[in-house]
């Protein structure tokens, strides 16, 4: 079955996300709007670039960066579109958080790592 991503989407947290017009060369971009941050800051929607395999739209590999609004933070996502027998379709993905370190000797610490789980909405 084929996806493209373009459309309005959530995650098993609640978050939303906005992903544009894929163009013919599987770029796009987008809205996040995180329901979750380790900031104390407001919560505002946030940019997000991406591209998705469009030369085979069977079931297509996609990645894209999101560059918080507010924060200094920096997150990108990696995944697969799956399609069931139904045609509801499934955004597998893993991504890692960049936090801003003050220094190199924060710099261990500054990636976080997790799965993510997106349905169309
Ligand atoms: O704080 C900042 O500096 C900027 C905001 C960072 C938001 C992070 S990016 C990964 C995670 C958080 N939001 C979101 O939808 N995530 C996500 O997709 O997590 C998936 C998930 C689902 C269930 C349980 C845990 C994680």
């Amino acid at each position: 079955r084929k996806c493209i991503l373009t459309g309005d989407w959530q995650n098993d947290l609640g978050s939303n996300m906005t992903i544009s017009a894929v163009n013919g060369a599987g770029q796009f971009s987008g809205l996040y709007l995180t329901a979750v941050s380790a900031t104390e800051k407001p919560i505002l929607v946030s940019p997000l670039n991406g591209s998705q395999h469009v030369d085979n739209l069977e079931q297509p590999t996609f990645g894209f960066t999101v560059k918080w609004s507010f924060s200094d933070s920096t997150t990108v996502f990696v995944g697969q579109c799956f399609t069931d027998d139904h045609g509801k379709e499934t955004l597998q993905t893993m991504w890692l958080l960049r936090d801003k370190a003050k220094s190199m000797d924060d710099n261990w610490n500054a990636t976080t790592v997790g799965t993510n789980v997106f349905t169309r909405i």
